[in-house]
């Protein structure tokens, strides 16, 4: 899977300070300017197969929860969009706020929502693991979906279920047959899309972002069990709670955002 190796420990709150990166010029998260984006005909749209059957694991790397799919084969693949090439899933992580007002990474017109869901994916055409895509201009895919607060979401709710046994950093337990395609909003045709960055260290300038215009619904009780996940490992005296875990925005330096509608 693409990150098991890499906790993110110095993930700590922390971080989040405008932590610049040497020559970085296309860091993410950024504000959508809608009036700013450029309409582009040739986007296509987006085509994800994902197979439950490769869902694995559900743990805390200490900054957010993954969910985790075996990313050994191309069954779980994305293509499409603004892609050339095909990309295998390999997990999914979510970015929220102490409070529903806010919480996402991505803002549009500088609206912020109470949360951000990233469907990680890599390359598989170009390159052989994650981890030499991960270094690569064109290695990564990243689906970012706005959560709002409103009904409850069934699909998530299995998802909701298991996170009190990864309360604290460190923890993993078995997850299996989840579909993430439940947790895409009704309509993929309409999204943004630019070059961007990994918003968590080692912050690689390696991603296509694209981001649904399109947000899905969640219930302010599953994302108050977001909220009641944890920081710190058990052993830690002070337990902090795991919220606010998104980056600060970055500066577009010149980039255009690309928008598949008008
Ligand atoms: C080789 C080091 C990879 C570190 C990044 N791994 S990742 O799965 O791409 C990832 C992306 C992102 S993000 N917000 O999609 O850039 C956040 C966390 C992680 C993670 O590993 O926890
Ligand atoms: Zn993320």
């Amino acid at each position: 899977a693409c990150s098991s190796k890499y906790v993110l420990s110095q993930m700590h709150p922390m971080w989040q300070g405008p932590l610049a990166v040497p020559g970085g010029d296309r860091q993410s998260p950024i504000d959508i300017v809608v009036r700013k984006s450029v309409f582009d005909s040739k986007l296509k749209p987006l085509e994800t197969e994902y197979d439950p059957q490769t869902c694995q694991q559900i743990w805390n790397n200490g900054y957010s929860f993954l969910v985790e799919y075996d990313d050994t084969t191309d069954k779980s693949t994305l293509k499409g969009g603004p892609l050339q090439d095909r990309f295998r899933l390999c997990q999914f992580h979510f970015h929220w706020g102490e409070s529903n007002s806010w919480g996402s990474e991505h803002t549009v017109d500088r609206r912020l929502f109470p949360a951000e869901l990233h469907l990680v994916h890599w390359n598989s055409d170009k390159y052989r693991l994650f981890e030499e895509a991960v270094m690569e201009d064109n290695g990564l895919a990243v689906i970012g979906v706005f959560l709002k607060v409103g009904k409850r979401h069934e699909g998530l709710q299995k998802l909701v279920d298991a996170l009190p046994a990864i309360r604290h950093k460190g923890s993993v337990v078995e997850f299996t047959r989840f579909d993430p395609g439940c947790l895409l909003p009704t309509n993929t045709d309409d999204y943004w899309t630019y070059h961007g960055s990994l918003t968590t260290p080692p912050l690689n300038e390696s991603v296509t972002w694209i981001v649904m215009k399109q947000h899905i619904e969640v219930s302010h009780d599953q994302l108050a069990v977001f909220r009641s996940l944890l920081f710190t490992s058990a052993e830690e005296e002070v337990q902090k709670s795991m919220v606010n875990n998104f980056r600060v925005q970055q500066p577009l330096r010149g980039r255009t955002v690309r928008s598949s509608f008008t």
